[in-house]
């Protein structure tokens, strides 16, 4: 069939005159012939056509995999066609979030850039199979055709085509339904099987309006995701990758897994849970690594459990606690376990993240998190690899007016004065007062809840101060043991200095004596 885009741009007399060929061509050229006639044809709109025509098709020339060019350029000519074309065509897409809109077929636009004016059409071929039981079968394949003045030539396609493309790949990522992918194992890695990560769709509700935490603390994040995320350009002239690391550390429950959510629906990003226990060397978590998307948040989280990643840093312990022998056994018992689960360095996490950082273009944000920031090696959570250190600390007043919020829909409260004193007493994370906080049953209200937490800070801070002395009790016995150990180290160094002194002593007499006689 004769595409729509070839004829554009001959003049009106000619136009007349086709359609009586065309009427013609259609009557008395068998079908067998029509391949030659139309080869002919194309070639000869070429000579006396001043206008060029780009065609790309829906699949690649393998035939088998999506073409991204026109997906970009169908999402790029899906927001010109929405407000000029008159046929459009919705899509349910399974990576999209909502209907995609696109010309419908054999429409065309057109589009307007730097002045110079271009067309788009639609353009579907469909071609009749025959299968091997007599039964046809047919079988559409589509194109989009980009038609433009020949003199035009060397800005429309170093120009122009790379503006579609970059803003159409923008649309797609916009529209798109975000991703929670976690890793796979190496035997679930061939092709014809899951692929190195599986994924369901990201729907967390978390967002830093919801995040308990110090507000100035939380702007400052805002604005640094804000600048990284703009940042293509300033990355580009300074020489760096785009890429940034994320340190989040603090006690269990003060929101480090929620601000992972957090920044992911902020920065609109896919969220890639790498589980390092499961990474069986080095170089699958380099493959794992490289093979993540652009504009993603790369989650390794609890890192310290994940691996043993203490380096000198535990030999140094050892030495600190040799007295103390049970715990030391216990380091042993964990550090042996991990190690029959993975194989993955130190040294291997370091490389893997410097490749990622340079093999890779495209936005990504890396994300440690840790209970315990100072069991981490310096090297791993130096700036340029992890460069915004984050601290989720216990819940404060201001974290506190933001959970009373969100789950009581209060702003104040004749108690607010007496928590604010006691959060600062007291040692309670968000999720613990979060859960204090929440209505157990329809009779529960505002005052019922907000009374409860006093209640219940009042025992942490009891709780807290028994424990502390026990702490104190503990330490007490273990420096008096300490001391012991040294008192007697020391007696029995004496001892044996006086036995030494002692035997030189006598063996001098038995020499005077012998000497003597
Ligand atoms: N800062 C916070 N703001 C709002 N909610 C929070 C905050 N911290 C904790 N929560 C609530 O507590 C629950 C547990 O928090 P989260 O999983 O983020 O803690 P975490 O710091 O990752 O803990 P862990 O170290 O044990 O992994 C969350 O589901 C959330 O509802
Ligand atoms: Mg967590």
């Amino acid at each position: 069939m004769l595409e729509t885009g070839a004829i554009w741009g001959l003049t009106g007399t000619t136009v007349t005159s086709f359609m009586f060929f065309w009427a013609m061509y259609k009557q008395y050229v068998p079908h067998h012939l029509r391949g030659y006639v139309e080869k002919y044809f194309y070639k000869m709109v070429g000579w006396i056509s001043s206008y060029v025509h780009i065609k790309f098709t829906e699949y690649t020339e393998e035939g088998l995999k999506r073409s991204q060019a026109y997906d970009s350029i169908r999402n790029y000519l899906s927001s010109k066609s929405t407000a000029r074309a008159k046929r459009l065509k919705a899509n349910e897409s399974k990576n999209s979030k909502s209907l995609v809109l696109s010309m419908d077929d054999h429409e065309e636009v057109e589009d307007k850039f730097e002045g110079v004016k271009v067309t788009w059409y639609s353009n579907v071929k469909v071609t009749q199979t025959q299968s091997n039981y007599g039964r046809s079968s047919s079988n559409e394949r589509r194109y989009f055709t980009l038609t433009f003045h020949r003199q035009y030539r060397g800005m429309i396609i170093e120009t122009y085509l790379d503006h579609v493309l970059r803003e159409g790949k923008a649309i797609g990522l916009k529209n798109r339904e975000r991703k929670l992918y976690t890793n796979n194992t190496s035997q679930e890695w061939y092709p014809w099987r899951a692929g190195k990560w599986s994924n369901v769709p990201f729907h967390h509700p978390a967002t830093f309006e919801t995040l308990a935490m110090d507000p100035v603390k939380k702007e400052g994040i805002k604005k640094d995701l804000i600048k990284f995320s703009k940042g293509e350009d300033y990355y580009r002239k300074v020489g760096k990758p785009w890429k940034r690391g994320y340190l989040l550390f603090g006690p269990p429950g003060t929101g480090k897994s929620t601000m992972i959510s957090a920044i992911a629906n902020f920065l609109d990003y896919d969220v890639y849970d790498l589980e390092l226990t499961t990474v069986k060397d080095n170089s699958e978590l380099k493959k794992l690594l490289l093979d993540t998307t652009s504009k993603s948040l790369i989650v390794i989280e609890d890192i310290d459990c994940s691996l043993d990643l203490t380096g000198q840093r535990k030999k140094k312990k050892e030495e600190d606690e040799e007295e103390d022998g049970e715990e030391k056994k216990e380091v042993e018992k964990n550090s042996k376990g991990d190690e029959k689960l993975s194989k993955v360095t130190l040294s291997g996490l370091l490389n893997s993240i410097d490749g990622l950082w340079s093999a890779c273009s495209g936005e990504k944000i890396i994300v440690f998190t840790t209970n315990f920031v100072d069991k981490l090696d310096p090297a791993l959570i130096r700036r340029g690899r992890m460069d915004n250190h984050i601290e989720m600390s216990y819940c404060k007043f201001e974290a506190f007016k933001v959970l009373a919020k969100n789950y009581l829909e209060i702003e104040t409260h004749d108690l607010y004065g007496e928590i604010e004193r006691k959060l600062e007493e007291t040692d309670m994370s968000p999720a613990d007062v979060a859960e204090t906080l929440m209505p157990k049953s329809d009779e529960e209200d505002a005052d019922i809840c907000i009374k409860r937490l006093v209640k219940t800070l009042e025992e942490e801070k009891v709780k807290a101060k028994k424990l502390a002395e026990e702490e104190e009790k503990k330490k007490e016995e273990k420096d008096a043991r300490k001391k012991k150990k040294a008192e007697e180290a020391e007696k029995k160094k004496t001892e044996e200095e006086d036995k030494k002194v002692k035997g030189t002593e006598e063996n001098g007499n038995v020499s005077q004596e012998n000497g003597i006689n």
